[in-house]
């Protein structure tokens, strides 16, 4: 449908003209010889844009404007005028004109500006779309590689339909599911999740169907399993690519059939369960290793989401950098920093191989260590990993930061520990302590990074009691950050 203009002008014979050059055009028209009767058709029935006169008896085009503005402020309006000066129109702009043309009208220039003021307006809706689905999946970025998860989810969601989440780690699976979950028919019932690879292949069994009291030593009362736990809602099974084969045998029979038995069990129970799954690997290159069951493959993967990583989708950065940076400054209790355009041009060229979740930890750190208000190119140099290669900036008010892969592998690359801040230079307007404390920050930061924020793990790699840990944290002025993956209870806790 062609879009509908409404002209706004006392002269009759300008309201024909220009009726008859927008219609010619493809425009349909609306005619309104005074401010008044613009708002009452704005009022009355939708209209794309509008093109109206500045000089105009009773009600001038200026206050129409201001009034139209706060009647429907997303509506594209065009002020003319015969006697325009450079004040009424950066007044009219002030107001929320969208452009200012000037009497007689150029009817290119007409259309020329009709034509940019809708596709300003199209731009804005689609915007709007976005951010509304955004808010409603707790995910950020608005590029093509979002925009077709985001429309994967929405079909997907409300079926019953098993998930396949495949992608490198930090991509967002895990918040793919939870959105899938969020907006299913089983949102009121429970969301499970069990990461696969992060129980001991023993235990894998009595963490998915529970065990009964004295099935094995250490069983000293009976226990439900996650299938159990996850009855009427979600099972979100974590990287599925490390389930043991003897497990996934037992997976199969629960998938198809929707009964088990708990460990040293007897009893049949029937559970109503939607599995969602996940995986870094490339399963079908599993299969043909003979590691992954082909079956089992089919059975999971009726709907398969890719989430491409980071540098494949550079475009949702600028997005994800202010919305982790804004989160960051207040859970850090500091004002809002803002991001130079030197800073993001830095950080867009890091290839990211920990994803959205390095890049998260990395603006964690800016929200600590910068001073502000705003982060400047070399603050953000300084503070991606030397490997990428970037040129040592001068001195910054960021300490150097430990290396780290700078291939953008296909997995986030964990060392067996991390690294001490090589690179560390003494500073003259830092005390020794402050410095001391700067390298603690660094490297506790260094290794939550490294153990995807896992408290214990990282606790574990310094060698340090998880309660001092914390305590340490506490007196650095860090806090777990709402990305901390510390389980609640046992493996894998949701
Ligand atoms: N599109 C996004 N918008 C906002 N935050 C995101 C987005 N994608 C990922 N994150 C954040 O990045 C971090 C990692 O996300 P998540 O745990 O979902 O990744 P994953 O692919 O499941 O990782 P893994 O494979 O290591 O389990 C989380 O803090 C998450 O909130």
């Amino acid at each position: 449908m062609p879009a509908s203009v409404l002209i706004v002008d006392d002269e009759k014979n300008i309201l024909l003209t220009l009726s008859q050059s927008l219609q010619l055009a493809g425009y349909r028209t609306e005619l309104a010889s005074s401010g008044q009767v613009a708002l009452d058709v704005v009022s009355a029935r939708p209209v794309d844009a509008v093109l109206m006169d500045v000089k105009m008896p009773d009600m001038d085009g200026l206050t129409a404007l201001a009034r139209l503005q706060a009647l429907k402020p997303e509506l594209p309006v065009i002020m003319m005028s015969g006697h325009g000066t450079i004040d009424t129109a950066v007044k009219a702009t002030q107001l929320g004109a969208r452009d200012f043309l000037e009497k007689p009208l150029a009817r290119d220039k007409l259309l020329v500006a009709l034509r940019n003021a809708l596709k300003h307006q199209a731009v804005m809706e689609e915007l709007q779309e976005l951010r509304a689905q955004m808010g409603r999946y707790d995910m950020v970025g608005g590029g093509p590689g979002m925009q077709r998860i985001f429309s994967l989810i929405q079909r997907t969601a409300p079926s019953e339909g098993r998930v396949l989440i495949t992608g490198e780690n930090g991509t967002g699976k895990e918040l793919i599911a939870r959105a899938l979950h969020q907006h299913s028919r089983r949102k009121a019932g429970p969301f499970v999740k069990l990461n696969c690879a992060a129980v001991p292949h023993e235990l894998i069994e009595s963490e998915l169907f529970g065990h009964e009291k004295g099935a094995f030593t250490g069983a000293v009362s009976v226990r439900r399993g996650k299938f159990e736990l996850a009855h009427e809602g979600t099972l979100f099974l974590d990287e599925i690519g490390d389930m043991p084969a003897a497990m996934q045998a037992k997976l199969l029979r629960v998938l198809q059939e929707g009964e088990l038995e708990r460990v040293g069990g007897t009893e049949t129970l029937k559970v109503d369960v939607r599995v969602l799954a996940a995986t870094n690997k490339n399963l079908e290159k599993e299969i043909a290793a003979g590691h992954f069951r082909e079956d089992l493959y089919y059975r999971i993967n009726v709907v398969q989401i890719h989430s491409p990583p980071l540098r494949e989708r550079r475009e949702d950065l600028p997005d994800l950098i202010d919305t982790f940076l804004q989160e960051a400054c207040a859970r850090n209790g500091r004002k809002p920093l803002r991001l130079s355009p030197e800073a993001l041009t830095v950080m867009a060229a890091y290839p990211y191989p920990g994803n959205v979740r390095e890049l998260r930890n990395l603006v964690e750190r800016l929200a600590i260590l910068c001073e502000g208000p705003s982060v400047s190119g070399p603050e953000a140099q300084e503070l991606l990993p030397r490997a990428h290669g970037l040129a040592a900036p001068p001195a910054a008010s960021v300490p150097a930061l430990p290396s780290a892969p700078a291939s953008a592998g296909p997995a986030l690359p964990r060392p067996a520990e991390p690294a001490a801040p090589a690179g560390f230079r003494p500073r003259a307007d830092r005390t020794f302590r402050e410095q001391v404390e700067d390298a603690e920050r660094e490297i506790i930061l260094h290794a939550l990074a490294h153990t995807q924020e896992n408290v214990t793990e990282a606790a574990r790699l310094l060698d340090l009691e998880r309660g001092h840990f914390y305590k340490k944290m506490k007196a650095l002025g860090l806090r777990r950050g709402a990305a901390d993956k510390e389980p609640a209870a046992g493996p894998g806790g949701e």
